[in-house]
């Protein structure tokens, strides 16, 4: 098995993306259809996809358009400045705000009482506020958020790392999400690897990730 700290994790990406050509909402839709495919449809129905507005947040916008697409009940939830979005999550941000109106910003202490109490309607909370682009000590608006959903006792799903917590396994961030299943994308992160309590509720899923940009990044 292949284990890659955050920094040749971003280069694989970059690299795959900006040198071998790989659209990034490519890999964005694959990332989707990897956690997609990880869960049990025929037991879950409802869920909040709680986001912010980087890529991580992108391949939650590509999951909830899918779920929305199979008519699942969806609630999207944004932490973050929508403005600032990156251009793979306003991808699928457009066409989710096309196919439902249950999405809500969370700015506010008045914000975070209304997610609190949303989430008693759904069984299931999808992850994507972080990924690989964490390179700061969670506050304010972030950790209630993560805070909440810990509180929740909802069966939860982090798109390729738990939200707040350090891919490396190395910086205590402050607060992260207590994971019920992790569905990391293309190779196994050092962090989560090395902390036997992730270890054993994350898959790797391939997300179409070239070898040959692993490869220029990995010594075998
Ligand atoms: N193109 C790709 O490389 C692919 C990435 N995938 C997914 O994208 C994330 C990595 O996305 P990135 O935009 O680099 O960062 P994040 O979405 O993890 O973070 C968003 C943004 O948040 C800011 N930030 C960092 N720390 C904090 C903090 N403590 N508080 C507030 N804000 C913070 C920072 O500016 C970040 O940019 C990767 O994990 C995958 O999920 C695709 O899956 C495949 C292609
Ligand atoms: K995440």
């Amino acid at each position: 098995m292949i284990i890659v700290d955050r920094e040749t994790m971003k280069n694989i990406d970059a690299y795959a993306i900006n040198e071998l050509k790989i659209p990034s909402i490519c890999l964005v839709e694959r990332a989707s259809l990897a956690v997609l495919n990880n869960i049990n449809l025929d037991i879950r129905n409802s869920f909040g996809i709680v986001a912010s507005v980087g890529n991580n947040g992108a391949d939650g916008m590509a999951l909830a358009r899918n779920l929305l697409s199979i008519g699942k009940k969806v609630e999207i939830y944004i932490v973050g400045d929508i403005k600032k979005a990156s251009t793979d999550f306003l991808i699928n941000f457009e066409s989710c705000k096309k196919m439902t109106d249950k999405i809500f910003e969370i700015r506010t202490i008045d914000d975070i009482e209304f997610f609190k109490n949303n989430l008693e309607k759904i069984n299931t909370i999808i992850d994507a506020i972080f990924g690989t682009g964490l390179n700061r000590t969670v506050s304010g608006i972030y950790s209630y958020v993560i805070e909440i959903i810990n509180l929740s006792n909802i069966f939860t799903i982090s798109i390729d790392i738990p939200s707040g917590y350090d891919c490396d396994g190395e910086m205590d961030f402050g607060t992260y999400v207590d994971s019920d299943f992790i569905v990391s994308m293309q190779l196994m992160k050092k962090g989560l690897y090395y902390d036997t309590y992730f270890r054993d509720k994350i898959v790797v899923e391939d997300i179409g990730i070239a070898q040959k940009a692993i490869d220029k990044f990995i010594n075998i």
